[in-house]
């Protein structure tokens, strides 16, 4: 096909989110800039409050009513595609009650999105939906087609949203902690479902979730956000294997699977800063174990490093100290 993987998708470059609060107005987001292609899922890690869902709202452009958006988002079209064939993108929410429609039956709430997006017939959209409930897991696919979202559990009304998102055949499928709620089998079953499509399809993905295994599972690509920006970027392995930004280091020393049985789970002393009134200087140093004077005034930006980039201005001295 000679379609290449590394073909971009999707641009973001400096993307910023500004709010305002009662007259208030600060940027929970700022500087934000990733690529991701073709059959390729980058993932987005960083506790709560980081400005992962506003980041992936700015995205889609669907960001809440006091907030707007700076910077550039680029979804890059099919080479040599004819007009009208751009790319689509999607989005599973964290909250799938919200999204979906409580007047529809699930079933008729997915082929709606098949149809619309897809150009298939009514009847061929609805074996489709039935085809996707079953693909992403739910038992008795047609029975479930035809219960109300009130009806359902929350782990089903979440993968009903995933296969309406599957169904309209997104070139690039935003993935917002959608299996946080879920129990881990079907947790690991979703995961496995999107990393499938994501491969057969070439579908680009965006997973954002606080939790660092999950990410190291589904991506191959990682983007670690805190304090509205991305601290440090890489191949997903070689960024869990040699953490270049102590807060990544952090991370991993909180994340169960990451650390040796055994050993005691540490947890990062403090908690995130507001983001209307984020630290001057590297916004982890009043976190940071390794925060020297100079901290104060760092520029808080991403520069490369060895195999991906990191914003600790100290990162040559923390691998030093922690090898
Ligand atoms: N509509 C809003 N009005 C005011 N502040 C908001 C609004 N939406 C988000 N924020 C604030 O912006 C910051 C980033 O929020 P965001 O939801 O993007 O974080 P997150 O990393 O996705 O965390 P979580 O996993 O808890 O959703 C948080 O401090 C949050 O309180």
């Amino acid at each position: 096909m000679g379609t290449r993987m590394s073909e971009p998708v999707l641009v973001v470059q400096d993307l910023a989110v500004d709010l305002t609060i009662r007259g208030e107005a600060f940027s929970p987001v700022d500087r934000v800039s990733f690529s991701v292609a073709r059959g390729e899922t980058l993932g987005i890690v960083g506790e709560s409050g980081s400005g992962k869902s506003l980041t992936l709202r700015a995205v889609l452009g669907v960001l809440p009513a006091n907030g707007t958006a700076r910077g550039r988002v680029e979804l890059i079209g099919r080479p040599g595609a004819k007009r009208g064939s751009a790319r689509r993108i999607a989005m599973v929410f964290q909250e799938p009650m919200l999204a979906l429609n409580p007047t529809m039956r699930v079933g008729e709430f997915i082929a709606e999105a098949v149809r619309t997006h897809t150009g298939v017939s009514l009847r061929a959209a609805r074996a489709r939906a039935v085809e996707l409930m079953s693909d992403v897991g739910i038992p008795r696919a047609a029975e479930h087609a035809r219960a109300w979202p009130h009806e359902l559990s929350g782990g089903l009304r979440q993968r009903v949203m995933i296969a309406a998102a599957l169904g309209t055949d997104p070139d690039v499928l935003l993935c917002d902690e959608p299996t946080t709620a879920l129990d881990v089998t079907i947790q690991a079953q979703i995961l496995r479902l999107l990393t499938r499509v994501s491969a057969e399809r070439g579908m680009a993905m965006v997973f954002v979730s606080h939790d660092l295994a999950v990410i190291g599972e589904i991506s191959q690509r990682i983007a670690v956000m805190y304090a509205g920006r991305i601290v440090e970027t890489g191949a997903t392995a070689e960024v869990l294997r040699h953490p270049q930004h102590p807060y990544t280091a952090g991370l991993l020393s909180c994340t169960p699977s990451a650390v040796e049985a055994g050993e005691p789970l540490e947890t990062i002393p403090g908690s995130p800063p507001d983001p209307r009134a984020f630290p001057v200087g590297c916004r982890f140093a009043p976190r940071c174990r390794f925060a020297a004077p100079e901290c104060a005034h760092a520029p808080y930006e991403l520069a490369a490093a060895p195999g991906g980039a990191t914003a600790c201005i100290r990162a040559e001295v923390v691998e030093e100290i922690s090898a």
